[in-house]
């Protein structure tokens, strides 16, 4: 039987082929060529903004924008993606991270540009990427960073699709679970390396994923602790650790005041 993430990557293959009977990639890739300089949808820097907290001694967080999870269902009845991004940007957030996926999370491309016209963060497109036409797109709605899941990729497949995000100007988070993801991720360029605390196919969570990797991973990665993160505590444990970068979504969108709640947790 298939686990949650088989059925989210088919279902990313039918909308791939469905969005290509609309719209060939020979278009979509000339408006992602073109967006590189427009004044709105100019890419922003996102690894740069994530490095920039850290040199300054600052965890560098970034604020997922998320209504709903499969592993959690609705998170957010009262969802204004404009109003969160504003909020998060005012409260300290290094970058936005911002799900565009549809059938299992709530989410939409026009949360993506409506969440960046808000603020002057980056942001990043968090969805389940399995083709280049998804990277074009994301340029396309104005992402300034793509998600790369090392278990959902071909390994050199993932390499064209980060050197395509590179190209167009956009930065990559490569995301990896398990050890044998660990090699893979480390032939891509990107600084910026995410370990996801949960396990995406049982949804199984444990911080001790991120520091059980810290030995392997070379200085020169920003890595960056995803998923399970709620509390002034588990920020403690992860910088004691000598980890620096976040993506935190529920415990956020969890609260009456999702940038208050950033406050809170990375005050110290
Ligand atoms: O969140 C889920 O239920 C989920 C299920 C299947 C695949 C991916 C999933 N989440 C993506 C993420 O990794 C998180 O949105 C992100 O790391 C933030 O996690 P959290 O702070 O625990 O909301």
């Amino acid at each position: 039987m298939s686990d949650i993430l088989e059925k989210i990557l088919s279902v990313k293959h039918d909308e791939v082929a469905a969005a290509q009977k609309q719209r060939s990639l020979a278009s979509l890739r000339n408006d992602a060529e073109a967006s590189r300089s427009d004044a709105v949808l100019g890419p922003r820097g996102f690894a740069n903004a994530m490095r920039d907290r850290i040199a300054r001694g600052d965890a560098a967080v970034i604020a997922e924008i998320k209504k709903a999870s499969p592993s959690k269902g609705l998170l957010r009845a009262d969802f204004r993606p404009a109003e969160i991004a504003a909020n998060y940007a005012e409260h300290g957030a290094a970058c936005l991270s911002v799900l565009t996926d549809q059938p299992f999370f709530q989410g939409h491309p026009d949360y993506l540009q409506a969440a960046r016209a808000a603020c002057v963060l980056p942001a990043l497109r968090k969805d389940f990427l399995v083709d280049l036409y998804q990277v074009y797109e994301a340029r396309c709605w104005g992402a300034d960073a793509i998600l790369l899941i090392v278990a959902a990729l071909d390994h050199g497949l993932m390499a064209e699709m980060e050197a395509c995000a590179l190209e167009l100007g956009m930065d990559v988070l490569v995301e990896i679970h398990d050890g044998q993801e660990l090699d893979a991720a480390l032939r891509l360029e990107t600084p910026l390396l995410g370990v996801n605390n949960r396990n995406l196919r049982t949804f199984e969570m444990s911080l001790d994923t991120t520091l059980g990797f810290l030995g392997a991973i070379p200085q020169d990665r920003v890595v960056v602790t995803e998923s399970g993160i709620h509390t002034p505590a588990d920020v403690a444990k992860m910088r004691g650790a000598g980890v620096n970068a976040f993506l935190v979504g529920e415990a956020f969108m969890r609260a009456d005041d999702p940038g208050a709640e950033l406050a809170r947790l990375f005050r110290a």
